[in-house]
């Protein structure tokens, strides 16, 4: 009988215990090291301008724990780079070396990490980022959904093409598709990873503001639908959407698939993309992630972390609550 070989991810998930700790809040960590990122690019306005930035968020947050490192691409697209006045080639290499420098942070931490063996970290994979189409509009459209009539199936996987090729070939562990916010986007990204015969594993990632279905007020059972016929993704849940959300959320997707659920809410407040700020609301700090992510675990998520306004501490806070509780 044909075993079917394990992948990185669900061997990692095995290894653990049953549940891994992704980090998600790269450029909050940016900010906090001084980053502007009032930018079309956002988080990856860093590509250009600060990559040491980068390496070191990726340190900080290997350090306080995080098996996957998610890199710095969400808002790296090649239309978003030549609307700067950068060539494909220079935008291609600018997606390349997100992943490289993922790579690099991850070999060396480990490296030296695994020389003492009372360690207690596991070897992190890198989990290459690709926003939503909406992240790339750079006004908040990834928490609406709403793409108009002229964006169809075709133009969502032909925008999104190319990048994740580059990305594919700079070799992460993952792909993690962020903040989707409808079912046509899903679409795409299920259909790109077949026709281009991705062989790492991917994860989906909607983001919710009913707490209840998708931006666009598509069902999850509707966008999930879609997903469970990719035998390529493996993962699929929730980011960037408030933490209070989560835990109905984990029980509605437990009945709607039966691939790993990922959670990666963000601290619970309000993107206003037209200020480009983040508006208070009702948060989670970061003992309240320590004590919500072993519920998250209980109720059946394998990948747990924390997105935007979260920071090392909160990975930190996770992974010490997720290790204590096993
Ligand atoms: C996850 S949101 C906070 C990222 C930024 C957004 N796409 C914008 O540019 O407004
Ligand atoms: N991981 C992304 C945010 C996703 S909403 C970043 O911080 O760049
Ligand atoms: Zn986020």
């Amino acid at each position: 009988m044909k075993t079917e070989k394990k992948s990185l991810l669900q061997d990692l998930i095995e290894i653990s215990g049953g549940c891994v700790v992704t980090d998600g809040g790269f450029a909050t960590q940016l900010e906090k090291h001084g980053a502007s990122i009032n930018d079309p690019l956002w988080s990856a306005i860093s590509l250009i301008k600060e990559p040491h930035l980068i390496k070191k968020v990726h340190l900080e947050y290997l350090e306080a724990g995080a098996d996957i490192l998610v890199t710095s691409s969400y808002q790296a697209t090649i239309p978003g780079f030549l609307s700067r006045g950068l060539s494909i080639e220079e935008g291609e290499s600018l997606l390349q070396r997100s992943v490289k420098l993922a790579v690099e942070a991850r070999d060396s931490f480990w490296t030296s990490a695994k020389r003492n063996p009372e360690n207690r970290y596991r070897r992190t994979l890198v989990a290459a980022s690709i926003g939503s189409y909406g992240a790339y509009l750079a006004d908040g459209s990834e928490y609406r959904g709403l793409y108009g009539p002229d964006v169809n199936l075709e133009k969502l996987k032909d925008f999104h093409r190319r990048r994740l090729q580059v990305l594919v070939e700079a070799g992460p562990d993952l792909l993690a598709f962020e903040t989707i916010p409808n079912k046509l986007e899903a679409q795409a990204f299920v259909e790109l990873v077949e026709e281009l015969n991705v062989e790492i594993p991917s994860w989906i990632c909607f983001t919710s503001v009913d707490g209840e279905n998708a931006p666009s007020g598509e069902s999850f059972q509707d966008c999930l639908e879609v997903v469970n016929k990719s035998s390529k993704v493996e993962a699929v849940g929730i980011n960037c959407a408030p933490p209070h959300f989560i835990e109905s959320l984990i029980s509605k997707f437990t009945q709607l698939t039966k691939k790993a659920i990922i959670v990666y809410p963000n601290s619970g407040e309000v993107w206003d993309g037209i200020a480009k700020k983040w508006l208070p609301s009702k948060c989670f700090h970061d003992d309240d992630f320590g004590f919500h992510a072993t519920r998250w675990r209980d109720l059946g998520a394998k990948i747990i972390g924390g997105c935007c306004r979260t920071t090392p501490s909160t990975i930190q806070i996770i992974s010490n609550a997720l290790r204590k509780n096993i």
